[in-house]
């Protein structure tokens, strides 16, 4: 997405047409401050300041749907382990700073007064959160920058987070980032356990499997293999299931993509903008990562067993950084929406999932 041009230096405040309160700020774990944003029919979102972080999504059913892990350090430096951590300026190993980057374990503030952003006016419930670097922080990436992410619960309980990346160096620099929202979803059970029952009936024509959990949109892409070096592969066969550690940074996803949780009658549809590819606006990178059994117990701030219940898909701009000249702004979304699905082995239609 080519950056616009910047804006106009004095704004009137975004939200100077609706009535407060739009979210509520209370105490959460070890003492950090989180913000609480509810909707219609108990819909509810919550983010801490700390990483602007958000660690809980609910439907109207009080239901999580985002995963947190029940050991997550709510402690700097760690990043929760969980949510929707933001990686930035850095995703993964690709710089010298440190994984992922240092955004998600930086205390935000709260932004009341942010440049307008065109709001749906049926949105009642959202927060305006700021980064700008510190010294230390200049030290480590010496780029004036400020990040601001309004996080906002729709009237359907649908979640949105809305990035606007600014260059604002006084010295004629540009900088150039990578990024991603590193979704963590909540799931049944991650494990396709019927592979040896799918491959019976494969091999004696009995009908067809499908796996509980399984992913939509990223069949016969492209793909980077983070478990095998980097190395590109092409994606075989029909939606994505899981039997094994997973680490694969998609190339060209589109721009929306389904996690179908066949035991929870579930689909999560994620809807991004502005994250882009090399060649075509319309597709970009996403991530898709499971630690499985070994990774799991090697983690420190993660259970056991709580791989299975937990797939991170992760909008990102990865292979190709954003660059920002000074005065630019950079603007990407990730809409996530979760909606009951009860199909039945064989009766999905992928497009009326992805384009319905
Ligand atoms: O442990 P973290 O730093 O949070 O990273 C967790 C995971 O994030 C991404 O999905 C990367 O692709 C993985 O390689 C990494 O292991």
């Amino acid at each position: 997405m080519a950056a616009p041009p910047p804006s106009s230096p004095s704004p009137p405040p975004a939200a100077a047409t609706q009535q407060p309160p739009f979210y509520e700020l209370v105490k959460g774990a070890s003492g950090l401050e989180k913000v609480l944003l509810r909707g219609a029919r108990g819909f509810s979102a919550e983010v801490y300041l700390y990483g602007a972080q958000v660690t809980s999504w609910k439907n109207d059913h009080a239901e999580e749907l985002l995963f947190v892990s029940s050991k997550a350090i709510f402690k700097p430096p760690k990043a929760i382990r969980g949510g929707i951590p933001i990686c930035f300026p850095q995703f993964g190993t690709h710089g010298n700073l440190e994984q992922h980057g240092f955004a998600r374990n930086r205390l935000w503030t709260i932004d009341d007064n942010p440049p307008p952003l065109p709001v749906n006016p049926a949105i009642k419930s959202f927060v305006d959160l700021i980064l700008r670097p510190s010294d230390e922080d200049l030290k480590i990436w010496p780029h004036s920058f400020e990040f601001r992410l309004r996080v906002a619960l729709g009237p359907n309980g649908d979640l949105s987070l809305t990035s606007r990346i600014r260059n604002t160096s006084t010295d004629g620099r540009s900088f150039s980032y990578t990024f991603a929202y590193h979704t963590y979803f909540s799931v049944s059970d991650i494990r396709n356990i019927c592979m040896q029952v799918f491959a019976l009936m494969v091999l004696t024509g009995l009908g067809l499997f499908i796996s509980e959990v399984r992913v939509e949109g990223l069949e016969t892409m492209d793909y980077l293999d983070n478990l095998k070096g980097k190395e590109r592969f092409t994606e075989q066969g029909d939606a994505i299931v899981f039997e094994s550690e997973i680490d694969k940074v998609y190339l060209a996803a589109p721009s929306k993509i389904a996690i179908i949780d066949h035991e929870k009658k579930r689909t999560f549809v994620l809807t991004k903008e502005g994250l882009p590819d090399a060649v075509i606006a319309s597709v970009s990178p996403v991530v898709v990562w499971n630690p499985w059994d070994k990774k799991a117990k090697a983690m420190q701030d993660f259970g056991d067993g709580e791989y299975k219940h937990m797939l991170c898909v992760e909008p990102a701009a990865v292979e190709k950084p954003i660059t920002l000249k000074p005065g630019e702004e950079w603007k990407g979304r990730l809409a996530l929406s979760a909606v009951p699905s009860s199909y039945c082995s064989g009766q999905l239609d992928p497009l009326k999932v992805l384009q319905g």
